[in-house]
């Protein structure tokens, strides 16, 4: 769906996809030590959810004929998911399909959505950064190993 042009944020996330052309991405900061390095990286990567989250943030309680986020918020909790389930079926069908120019659109769809859930839930993107640090060097498979292991008549009636 075509929708209207936003100049009060300018979120390169608006300008992919269905939404329209991708945006030159900007050079990269020169690196000044390897610490340095890994924080500049960690800020560029996030920055564009963060000014995202930001945006819709400040869209809640706004003007649902003037703001797509306002009008979503307004809508509640059950939308909203509702929503965000429809954006990651729709990007798992091109992901499927090999369709990868599509799915880069999708996947700006997905995360547009999902912090719109944030915003919902009230959960900051710092929580989901920390969260994501916090597993940073462990494998999924050592950590799934790790679990406890539920008793064997348990398992069987799973
Ligand atoms: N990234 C997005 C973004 N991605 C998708 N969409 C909109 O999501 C809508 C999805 O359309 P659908 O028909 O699937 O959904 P719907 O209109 O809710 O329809 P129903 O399910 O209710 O029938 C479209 O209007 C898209 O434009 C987005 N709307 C806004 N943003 C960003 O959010 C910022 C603030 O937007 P507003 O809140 O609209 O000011 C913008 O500057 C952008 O950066």
């Amino acid at each position: 769906m075509i929708k209207k042009t936003d100049t009060s944020a300018a979120s390169p996330a608006g300008n992919q996809g269905k939404r329209g052309k991708a945006t030159k991405p900007t050079k990269p900061a020169k690196r000044k030590s390897s610490a340095v390095a890994t924080d500049l990286t960690r800020e560029a990567d996030s920055a564009v959810l963060e000014r995202l989250y930001s945006v819709v943030q400040s869209r809640k309680g706004g003007d649902p004929s003037l703001s797509h986020s306002a009008r979503l918020l307004s809508r509640g909790t059950y939308k909203i998911a509702q929503k965000f389930g429809e954006e990651a079926v729709e990007c798992l069908i091109e992901a499927v399909a090999g369709r990868n120019d599509h799915l880069v659109g999708e996947s700006a769809d997905v995360l547009y959505h999902l912090i719109v859930l944030w915003v919902d839930a009230g959960i900051t993107p710092e929580e989901v950064w920390a969260e994501l640090r916090r597993r940073e060097g462990t494998s999924g498979i050592a950590e799934k190993a790790s679990r406890p292991r539920p008793p064997q008549s348990e398992k069987e009636n799973a």
